[in-house]
């Protein structure tokens, strides 16, 4: 095999408020019956990359728990397979990952072993659909050190967010920027890297002596004219959902037709864990609209332009509109929820109204059925 995967899964975004409070982003629910993660695991796995180590760290629980078995995205193998490495105390070794070089470093053992001549680092937090090797042959192609996966800003995109970056005629990167306060290009990376294996060892190894820890400023920025950094521009859909609005938004796109087709439909396709819940369950009087309802649900009340995952129970005379609900909640009678993000297992109770007024409201209710 060319390549091994890593995929940086350890962050926190405090832009996710509440929503990250127990659970990583790179284990946020997705569409109904995905986590973000996912997107990067099926990914690696449709491209043949046959060995992945997730890095986690900030409630690493969460992903954990997702990540029990490989089997799901086609990694249980005898040679390879999925590797998930958090952080541990040694011998040589107090800290956390001080930063996504670090925790690079800290798991250098891994790349040092590998056999693979090219080394693929993604983030667990975004959503998309890629075939590396034909990254991979650009990379080749261009005899690049570095190949950084990029695409134009959407209109209205919020690029402070992002690392901005510009290229010259060959796409080599030029300038790169990285969360600018004043956006001066609107290319954006999507931080999807291809590097040499014996390359990112020594890149590493150097920004370790020198207490650097970040991927982004202390290998790219720095060394960018020293090495030749190349951009590959793509336009196929791809959304970093580590914010509320990115968050939100990444679900409803979910509701369009050419996003669901793309994801769902196109080969090939996203895997996840498999929970063997019953089909969802529409009562007489349930009226559902361009919504995604997942398995373990029953419905009783109205569903519009929203996305409800597992086991979401929806009282009679509720109505729920432009809202995410996430799994196992409970809808009381007469519950009102409009532009809003339901916590799971979040219970509702009767005659509740939450409306997101300037924006999406992320509701979490004390859980009165597990407190039980
Ligand atoms: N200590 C740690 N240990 C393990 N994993 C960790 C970690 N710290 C962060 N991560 C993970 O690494 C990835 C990158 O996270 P960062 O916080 O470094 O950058 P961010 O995602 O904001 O921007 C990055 O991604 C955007 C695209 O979304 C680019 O535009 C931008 O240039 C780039 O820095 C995330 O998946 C995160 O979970």
């Amino acid at each position: 095999m060319r390549a091994v995967g890593i995929i940086l899964a350890g962050g926190n975004s405090n832009k996710m408020r509440e929503l990250t409070n127990k659970r990583a982003v790179a284990a946020m629910p997705i569409a109904g019956s995905y986590r973000a993660i996912d997107f990067a695991l099926s990914n690696m796995s449709n491209s043949h990359i046959q060995k992945v180590a997730v890095l986690t760290q900030y409630n690493a629980r969460s992903l954990n728990e997702h990540l029990n078995s490989s089997k799901w995205w086609d990694f249980g193998r005898k040679q390879g397979g999925l590797y998930v490495f958090t952080p541990t105390i040694t011998a040589d070794n107090g800290y956390w990952y001080r930063g996504t070089a670090d925790a690079i470093y800290q798991n250098l053992d891994f790349l040092r072993k590998c056999h693979e001549p090219y080394v693929i680092i993604t983030s667990g937090d975004a959503v998309y659909k890629m075939d590396y090797n034909k990254v991979l042959e650009y990379h080749i192609a261009k005899k690049a050190d570095i190949t950084i996966v990029c695409r134009d800003l959407a209109p209205g995109e919020d690029a402070t967010r992002f690392g901005t970056l510009k290229m010259d005629e060959t796409m080599r990167i030029e300038e790169f920027e990285e969360k600018p306060m004043m956006a001066a290009y609107n290319t954006i990376s999507t931080g999807i890297y291809i590097i040499r294996r014996h390359q990112l060892i020594d890149l590493i190894e150097h920004c370790a002596e020198e207490e650097r820890h970040d991927f982004v400023t202390d290998i790219l920025i720095r060394y960018k004219n020293l090495k030749k950094i190349y951009g590959y521009k793509i336009k196929d859909y791809w959304s970093n959902i580590a914010t509320v609005d990115a968050y939100y938004k990444t679900n409803m796109d979910f509701l369009k037709p050419g996003v669901r087709d793309y994801f769902f439909k196109q080969y090939p396709g996203i895997y996840s864990k498999v929970s063997d819940l019953p089909p969802a369950k529409y009562n007489p009087g349930a009226v559902v609209k361009n919504s995604l309802v997942a398995s373990g649900s029953i419905i009783n009340g109205t569903v519009e332009n929203s996305v409800l995952f597992k086991k979401t129970f929806v009282g009679n005379n509720c109505v729920i509109k432009n809202s995410i609900i996430l799994n196992d909640v409970y809808l009381g009678d007469n519950t009102y929820i409009e532009n809003c993000i339901v916590e799971s297992r979040d219970t509702i109770r009767a005659n509740t109204r939450h409306v997101g007024e300037n924006g999406v409201k992320i509701v979490v209710e004390k859980n009165e059925r597990y407190a039980l």
